[in-house]
């Protein structure tokens, strides 16, 4: 049986974990696949009950695990925790220690929810449905040195590092490629090589790499453009490969388009398994503990622990249906603004029914 680090953490994670306990239990029963989760601490609740935000053991687990499922970190009570003692600090370590460089962030917008995004209709009555690649364990979030230091006057400066190394942009920027080639053949790397030095090595290997793969379409767009591109013409795009930063604010952009952050899954893959599977979302604390978060960010990253984990397209396949049989029904968690507003536990049951 395949075994799942399995790790909650905090905010809303609490809430959609007897989600995941669901599905769990729904799709042993209907197609006899199971995996076993076990639950192992990160965050702020591992900061509180051993003081670290990833204890040893969770990620001696999570190394030895088939898969690895986190739903969300951080909140209030953490915020003024020294660098070293945030929850975010557990998450950033886990990925890092795993080495999943490559996170896949689809952002798919549902045709029972065009009222949703931020768009008009006309934009997106077609639909909307691409990919954004985002690399994961270098750039700013990781690079050294960084830290906050006082000057001989007294006054003080923080450092943060932007480093990236042509081995890892070649791997990510592969993934890019091969992602394009088995989709529409475009690809849109987005950078600010007008600026940074990070970005000009990132140009020059993703061009070199592009001789390669003569058949796909390779686009350039610095950051600051992709950004307002996202916005005016998202169709444009079919997979999108960036750096870690860019790559956060632009898929928390992406979410206004398809209606709520609620709805975005990810996977985020490396050389090695385990891999990673998170909601895109963090741990929304004004909705905590409230049966409010939507759930089908996270039935969408099972989904995507189903397929390039468990090679069980064909459930996964069922389980995207089952929401969007779900969605055409009218009903939905109150961020997606629905003829019927139901609970995160009301609608993930509605969506088993439908599986
Ligand atoms: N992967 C992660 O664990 C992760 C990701 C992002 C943020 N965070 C952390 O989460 C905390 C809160 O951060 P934030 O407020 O900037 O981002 P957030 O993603 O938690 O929330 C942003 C907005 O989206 C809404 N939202 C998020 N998930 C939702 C869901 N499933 N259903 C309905 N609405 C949802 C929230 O209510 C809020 O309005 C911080 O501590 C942050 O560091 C963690
Ligand atoms: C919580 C935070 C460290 C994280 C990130 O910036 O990577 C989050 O925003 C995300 O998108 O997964
Ligand atoms: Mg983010």
């Amino acid at each position: 049986m395949y075994k799942v680090a399995f790790l909650p953490g905090d905010g809303i994670g609490q809430d959609l974990k007897e989600v995941v306990k669901l599905f769990r239990d729904k799709i042993e029963e209907k197609y006899g696949f199971s995996f076993e989760l076990n639950e192992l601490p990160i965050g702020g609740k591992a900061i509180d009950s051993f003081g670290d935000p990833l204890p040893p053991d969770t990620l001696k687990e999570c190394k030895k695990s088939d898969a690895v499922f986190l739903i969300a970190v951080g909140g209030p009570k953490w915020d003024n925790n020294p660098p070293n003692l945030r929850p975010e600090a557990g998450l950033l370590k886990l990925r890092k220690s795993l080495n999943v460089f490559c996170n896949i962030r689809p952002i798919k917008l549902s045709k029972h929810l065009t009222h949703l995004s931020c768009l008009k209709c006309e934009t997106v009555d077609k639909g909307l449905d691409i990919i954004i690649l985002r690399e994961l364990t270098e750039g700013l979030y990781f690079g050294e040195p960084r830290g906050i230091y006082t000057q001989p006057d007294g006054s003080k400066v923080a450092i943060n590092t932007m480093s990236y190394s042509s081995t890892t942009i070649e791997k990510f920027a592969k993934i890019g490629f091969d992602l394009a080639m088995s989709r529409k053949k475009s690809l849109t790397s987005v950078d600010k090589a007008n600026v940074l030095e990070n970005s000009r090595l990132w140009r020059e290997v993703v061009e070199n790499l592009s001789k390669s793969y003569p058949e796909v379409k390779l686009d350039h767009l610095y950051v600051d453009n992709a950004a307002l591109q996202m916005i005016y013409n998202p169709n444009q795009f079919d997979v999108i490969i960036t750096e870690n930063l860019f790559g956060d604010i632009l898929s928390d952009e992406a979410a206004a388009l398809v209606g709520s952050l609620g709805l975005l899954p990810s996977a985020s893959i490396g050389d090695n398994k385990p891999f990673l599977y998170e909601p895109v979302h963090g741990s929304a604390p004004s909705i905590a503990g409230k049966n409010m978060a939507n759930p089908i960010a996270t039935i969408f990253s099972i989904a995507l622990m189903l397929r390039l984990s468990f090679e069980r397209n064909d459930i996964a396949f069922d389980l995207e249906n089952a929401v969007e049989k779900t969605l055409e029904m009218g009903i939905g968690t109150a961020d997606l603004k629905m003829k019927n507003t139901i609970g995160t536990r009301e609608f993930a049951n509605e969506v088993l029914k439908n599986l």
